[in-house]
């Protein structure tokens, strides 16, 4: 299979778009290790794919992304029990514009926080194999969701971080491909109550379902196929891979640089 002896590490493994990815990576060979602060779930989880695929194959380690001391013991049992980190995928996120700092602690620092201590196990700068990392953004992250300015901009930032240390990652010898998906509206929990979640938007929220029931809505599955494609196409770095219903597609960038 395309990932045997692969491991990789999934942020916000335990529930939605992250059970899903973490599903097809172990499918398709790879050995996963699950960071997620849903204990429950993770481990549920973990035990589930085991059974089906062995022992061996999957790790739930709780870790919450905000926290860099939780990140780097996550790492250290990673390499403890699978011997490195060949694949990241940073995952987890949030969507609350009351809770607008968190919203971007969760889906934008974190992103940035694990994929620095992931580039010292994975960089071959530092003694890593390289390898691949691809960050969940949202369709958000290309043009504007105006019920979640913040969880927009957020995604914005990520699709940013990712192009930019693609090239980085280029000009510098680290051997780690950077790419981002950018799914539309999923049927995941974080759809879920979003009265509360829309904060000072929430009379934005029927827009917002009438975007969504023009846009349509993805299963989880549709959502990590495309995950396997950046992971193990070796010619994708720097991409933005757009995820709607019945179709994909990479985005075009204007070219304002050489290097991008
Ligand atoms: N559901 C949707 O319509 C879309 C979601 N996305 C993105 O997909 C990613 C996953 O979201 P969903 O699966 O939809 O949500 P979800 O709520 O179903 O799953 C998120 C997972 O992340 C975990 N998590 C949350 N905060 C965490 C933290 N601080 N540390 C570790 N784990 C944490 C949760 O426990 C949960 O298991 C997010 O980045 C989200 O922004 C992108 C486009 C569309
Ligand atoms: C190009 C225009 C941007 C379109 C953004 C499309 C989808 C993005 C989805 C997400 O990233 C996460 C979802 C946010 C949902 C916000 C509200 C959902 C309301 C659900 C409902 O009314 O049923």
């Amino acid at each position: 299979m395309a990932l045997n002896g692969k491991i990789a590490v999934v942020t916000g493994a335990a529930m939605g778009i992250g059970k899903a990815i973490t599903e097809i990576l172990v499918q398709n060979g790879a050995k996963v290790v699950l960071l997620d602060v849903n204990e429950t779930a993770g481990k549920a989880l973990m035990e589930t794919l085991n059974k089906q695929h062995g022992q061996d194959r999957t790790l739930f380690v709780s870790c919450n992304v905000e926290s860099e001391q939780q990140i780097k013991a996550a790492f250290q049992k990673t390499v403890e029990t699978f011997g490195g980190t060949d694949i990241l995928c940073n995952n987890a996120g949030i969507l609350n514009e009351n809770e607008w700092e968190k919203t971007v602690s969760v889906n934008l620092l974190a992103v940035i926080r694990v994929t620095y201590l992931a580039l010292e196990h994975m960089s071959k700068l530092t003694g890593g194999r390289g390898g691949v990392i691809v960050n969940t953004a949202s369709l958000a992250g290309i043009g504007p969701l105006p019920s979640c300015p913040v969880y927009t901009a957020t995604k914005h930032g990520v699709i940013g971080f990712t192009r930019a240390l693609a090239a980085a990652s280029t000009m510098s010898g680290y051997g780690i491909r950077f790419n981002a998906i950018c799914p539309g509206f999923a049927q995941t929990d974080l759809l879920s109550n979003m009265n509360n979640k829309l904060g000072r938007f929430s009379h934005l929220a029927d827009a917002t379902t009438q975007m969504v029931e023009k846009l349509g809505i993805l299963n989880v599955s549709e959502v990590a196929a495309p995950v396997l494609e950046l992971v193990t196409d070796e010619s994708k770095n720097g991409e933005a891979f757009m995820i709607f219903p019945k179709a994909k597609q990479y985005v075009t960038f204007p070219k304002v640089s050489s290097s991008g």
